[in-house]
């Protein structure tokens, strides 16, 4: 049974028509990711998953349940997690005060501290645990956000653009992460630019152009797909070529 499942959903913001009978299938146990011309409506999929949008038609369900009217934290509740882009850690505490505050509520107090422990070694951040979370690099933070968001063990992790402005070597570990979390069982769905990052972690991508399913496949299907490549360079639409994308669809 597909873990997430959105069918003919649609989402109109006055006359724009930014998510587009959209039918996605989440497959339990699958890193897919979600790719796009920027204002293709990725974000929009994602606050529709996560319950911060609700749909004007059509339907989500989530381990075969109907949550389409559901709030975010009845979603949280049933197994959905999220890693937005702009980092929501506490800038003044440290990174193991910002992962107890995560996990405070859901584990015993003898079991919290190992629970933290394991996660912080998880991070690569076992050697910064008291350090401010503010004073991490960038790609710390990130993780440390990764982290909150992993802590309660989701079924379903939303990742927005999990590696933007990171190195390349900071983004490899980041998919290096992602695979071991999903070996372990999370179903992951990650809006992402960085193809070298997609080719590394994905079992299946989809392209989303104009808020419809433009292609769906593997990594090497949607790279050798010319006219995915085609909305990429801006040539389909004069709306792709507004917004065009700056690096490009070959990693
Ligand atoms: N709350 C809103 N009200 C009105 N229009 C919106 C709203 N949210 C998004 N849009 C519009 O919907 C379209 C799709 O936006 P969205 O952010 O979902 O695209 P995206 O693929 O995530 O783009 P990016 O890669 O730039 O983040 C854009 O034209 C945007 O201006």
């Amino acid at each position: 049974m597909p873990l997430l499942e959105t069918r003919a959903l649609n989402k109109r913001f006055g006359g724009l028509h930014v998510t587009n009978n959209v039918d996605l299938v989440l497959e339990t146990g699958e890193v897919h990711c979600l790719i796009g011309p920027n204002g293709a409506g990725k974000s929009t999929l994602f606050r529709l998953i996560l319950g911060e949008h609700l749909p004007s038609s059509g339907s989500i369900l989530f381990g075969g349940e109907d949550i389409t009217a559901f709030k975010s934290f009845q979603r949280i509740r049933r197994g959905m997690s999220v890693k937005f882009q702009v980092p929501g850690i506490f800038k003044a505490l440290s990174v193991r005060q910002n992962l107890e505050i995560a996990m405070q509520h859901h584990y015993e107090p003898a079991t919290l501290a190992e629970e933290i422990d394991r996660l912080l070694a998880f991070l690569n951040l076992s050697g910064d645990a008291r350090r401010l979370a503010g004073n991490l690099s960038h790609g710390q933070k990130q993780w440390l956000e990764i982290g909150m968001a992993i802590s309660l063990k989701p079924r379903l992790l939303l990742l927005d653009e999990p590696t933007a402005g990171m190195s390349p070597e900071e983004t490899h570990a980041t998919g290096e992460m992602i695979k071991r979390l999903n070996a372990d069982g999370m179903t992951v769905l990650a809006v992402e630019h960085d193809m070298a990052f997609v080719r590394q972690v994905a079992d299946k991508v989809t392209v989303l152009h104009l808020g419809k399913v433009f292609a769906q496949g593997s990594i090497d299907d949607i790279v050798a797909d010319e006219e995915v490549a085609a909305i990429y360079l801006g040539q389909t639409t004069a709306h792709a070529t507004a917004h065009q994308q700056p690096g490009g669809l070959h990693a």
